[in-house]
């Protein structure tokens, strides 16, 4: 009953598989072949620990594919005792939102733990579950989910595949992680609507912001950068220096939305961020005809947190400096000037404990996890059209006001 989407068309034979056995290093690459093939000494390591099972999350409905994927994850995570999971993902190379995000499960408690909960997916169309089983020199896959006691599972063996030129995570970051025009993000709000009151809400605050118009008005300056980096103690001072309006994205209106759509799968969440950003450029556009205007965080936020968190393991994964994705919206208000606070990781935990406010959940991953700091960072730095100017923010606040002050008046002629 092989009847999901990512089997359709004979696609599974040319898929390459992606499991992420270790942040630090390339994830294991395979295809899968009708014939046996003889695996060298890794492969045979990997698939011969334990019980091992793979489970694929496809749906042609996205946001259907998102929460099934997020609460699969939340079920796993709950899976102690001897039993690892790891990220794992399936693409056609070359072809653009071929992903299909998934979980390996490698289980060494007897008996299996994690079959009674892989055996909770089994009624949901969308789930796929393999099993794999290692023979001398030789594994293969078996579908283990949506197959009756009487029939017996097409065996695919496992073929090591290539390293690919881009990593795989980085494949569907475009409409699903970061969007590149108010459309594109306005569509996933609509299309969760149903299942999301909230999203109606905040469509309904879009609309009534309208579209931003360019402005030949007064500049227009973002302030980046990390949590904690010094952002709202700089905003207020520019405002008060220039007699500036001050802005933020999200912008105020969202607030009451924000916990909610934080607490949803990467699509929706995102896409709340990239609508966020239109409202504020339509606040911008009316508010710069009158005096400077001062925003923090803007568009430079939104792609960088996305990518940092769609891409896998290390900074050299990250798309190339030269990727569309850092590209700019052509359908979002550009700023004047774009500057990013940048403090050493050991300043910004410093003023991170002096604050000690509540953390959103990334900016806890920030502290804990110095891969994705040095990612966000960098997708920072990558960010075109405009790029932002890096400002070193560790010495004391009016130092870093006086030295902003002479970059706007430099950049600005302000
Ligand atoms: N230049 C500075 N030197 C020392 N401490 C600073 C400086 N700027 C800000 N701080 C302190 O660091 C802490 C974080 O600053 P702030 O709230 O302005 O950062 P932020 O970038 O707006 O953070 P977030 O993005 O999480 O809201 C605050 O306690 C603030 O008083
Ligand atoms: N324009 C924006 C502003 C914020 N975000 C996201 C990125 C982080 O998850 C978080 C940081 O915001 P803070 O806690 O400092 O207010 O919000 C975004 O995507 N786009």
């Amino acid at each position: 009953m092989l009847s999901r989407t990512m089997f359709r068309c004979g696609q599974m034979y040319s898929r390459v598989f992606a499991v992420e056995v270790d942040l630090l290093t390339e994830p294991l690459y395979f295809t899968l072949s009708a014939k046996p093939h003889i695996l060298h000494h890794d492969y045979q390591r990997f698939f011969g620990e334990g019980k091992l099972f793979s489970l694929y999350v496809d749906s042609d409905n996205r946001i259907q594919k998102a929460q099934t994927h997020a609460e699969i994850k939340t079920k796993l995570s709950k899976l102690e005792r001897d039993c690892v999971v790891l990220e794992t993902c399936s693409y056609i190379p070359d072809v653009k939102n071929s992903v299909v995000k998934g979980f390996c499960i490698r289980d060494k408690s007897t008996p299996g733990i994690s079959e009674e909960i892989l055996k909770t997916f089994r009624q949901n169309e969308s789930v796929c579950v393999f099993s794999y089983k290692l023979d001398g020199q030789y594994c293969w896959q078996e579908l283990w989910s949506h197959v009756n006691q009487t029939e017996k599972a097409e065996r695919q063996y496992i073929t090591p595949a290539s390293t690919p030129l881009y990593h795989p995570s980085t494949l569907g970051i475009r409409s699903s992680d970061v969007f590149y025009s108010k459309e594109e993000a306005y569509m996933v709000l609509q299309e969760c609507s149903d299942i999301l009151p909230e999203s109606k809400a905040v469509l309904q605050l879009v609309d009534e912001q309208g579209e931003s118009s360019g402005s030949d008005g007064f500049p227009v300056i973002v302030i980046e950068g990390l949590d904690a980096t010094g952002k709202t103690t700089l905003t207020e001072a520019l405002r008060e220096s220039l007699n500036a309006t001050l802005l933020k994205s999200p912008p105020q209106c969202l607030a009451p939305f924000r916990q909610c759509f934080d607490s949803e799968p990467p699509v929706i969440r995102r896409a709340f961020y990239a609508l966020g950003n239109y409202i504020t450029a339509a606040q911008m556009g009316k508010e710069s005809l009158k005096a400077p205007v001062i925003v923090d965080r803007y568009w430079h936020s939104t792609a960088a947190y996305a990518i940092a968190t769609a891409v896998s393991g290390r900074v050299e994964n990250l798309p190339r400096p030269d990727s569309e994705l850092y590209q700019w919206p052509e359908d979002l208000l550009r700023p004047n000037l774009v500057l990013m606070l940048n403090v050493n990781p050991e300043e910004r935990m410093r003023r991170l404990k002096d604050r000690g406010q509540d953390k959103t959940i990334e900016e806890n991953e920030l502290e804990v996890n110095q891969l994705f700091r040095l990612k966000v960072e960098e997708a920072y730095k990558r960010i075109q059209n405009p790029s932002c100017i890096s400002v070193d923010a560790s010495p004391s606040p009016q130092e870093v006001l006086q030295q902003v002050l002479r970059l706007i008046r430099n950049k600005c002629q302000l």
